[in-house]
Parts: C-alpha cells; sequence; structure tokens
C-alpha cells in the first residue's frame, strides 16, 4: 500500500455535500463523475496527497444506497494506492482477507479497484486502487 488514495464518503446529496466540504476545505471539487458499474455519482477534493471522494447513489441497487438504508452518511471506505493490484490480492488472500472482487474493476478517477469486505478488516470496508496507466489502455 502506497499511501490512501481517498476517503470515500457516502452522501444523500451530492450537491448540497459539495458545498459543504468546499467551506470545509476551503476548496472546490476539481471534479464529478458517475461510475456506472457502481452505480455511483462521485465527486472529488484533493487534499494534499490524497483525496475526499463524496459518493452518491444513482440507483436503488448501488452499494451505496443499501448503506443509507441502514446507516447515516458518514465515512464508508479506505482506499489504498497500490503499485500492482493483482500482486496485492495474491498477498492479501494469502493474508485471510476477503475479497470481494478477485477481478479489479473499473472505479473511478481512472483507478482499476478491488474491494475487501469489512469483515475481515476490522469492520471497514477497503478499497484498493490502481491508476489505469496510458500503455495500459
Ligand atoms: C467509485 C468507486 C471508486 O472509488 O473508484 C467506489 O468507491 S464505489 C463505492 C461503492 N461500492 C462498494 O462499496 C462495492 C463494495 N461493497 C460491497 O460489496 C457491499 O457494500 C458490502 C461491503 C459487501 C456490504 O454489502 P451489504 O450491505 O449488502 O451486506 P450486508 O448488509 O450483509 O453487510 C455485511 C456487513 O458489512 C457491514 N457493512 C456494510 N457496508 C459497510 C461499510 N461500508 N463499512 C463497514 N461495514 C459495512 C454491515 O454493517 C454488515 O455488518 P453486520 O453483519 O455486523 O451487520
Ligand atoms: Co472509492
Amino acid at each position: 500500500m502506497r499511501k490512501i488514495e481517498h476517503i470515500g464518503i457516502a452522501v444523500q446529496d451530492l450537491e448540497e455535500s459539495n458545498a459543504l466540504f468546499a467551506k470545509l476545505l476551503g476548496k472546490k471539487h476539481f471534479k464529478t463523475e458517475k461510475v456506472e458499474g457502481e452505480a455511483v455519482e462521485t465527486s472529488f477534493f484533493q487534499v494534499g496527497e490524497t483525496k475526499v471522494e463524496l459518493l452518491q447513489a444513482t440507483n436503488p441497487n448501488s452499494a451505496i444506497a443499501k448503506y443509507l438504508e441502514k446507516k447515516k452518511p458518514g465515512v464508508h471506505h479506505i482506499a489504498f494506492d497500490v503499485e500492482n493490484i493483482e500482486a496485492e490480492v495474491e498477498r492479501l488472500k494469502g493474508e485471510g482477507f476477503e475479497i470481494l472482487n478477485e477481478t479489479p474493476k473499473q472505479g473511478a478517477d481512472n483507478k482499476l479497484v478491488v474491494f475487501l469486505h469489512p469483515r475481515t478488516t476490522n469492520g471497514v470496508l477497503v478499497e484498493l486502487c490502481q491508476e489505469i496507466s496510458v500503455n495500459s489502455k
């Protein structure tokens, strides 16, 4: 794990939360992006080396929608930047962590992502992110 790539925060209303976090952080989000595969719309704030990712569900089947059925808006996951996501998945499997999607999937902000089940990570939903480099497209 090279650094915390982002902190994912589940929100009910992206526009409202964008305005709140702009006040909190003293800067506006630098992008919004829909991720069809996760049925979310995201917005990103750069905070030093890491980011804050706000996530709003775009349909009721979204993991974010399901989360907000049971829990209040708040910190949803921690994402770590990794050099080689396949190698990291193998390493973590060997360490006994439960991988939710062994095959990396498309995330936001030009990343391939994998999630670990929170029941094997002390109750924290963990996301691994690998930058999709230009020559691997
Ligand atoms: C755009 C992308 C990106 O950055 O590139 C994203 O981040 S997309 C971010 C959205 N996509 C994802 O999160 C994809 C991965 N997430 C998932 O597959 C799911 O949300 C699960 C983590 C498997 C949870 O699914 P679901 O809520 O249906 O299962 P469940 O209700 O049985 O929950 C199983 C247990 O996990 C707990 N649980 C659920 N969500 C949790 C969360 N975010 N953090 C910590 N614990 C969590 C529940 O309280 C429950 O604990 P108890 O059994 O003790 O009650
Ligand atoms: Co994320």
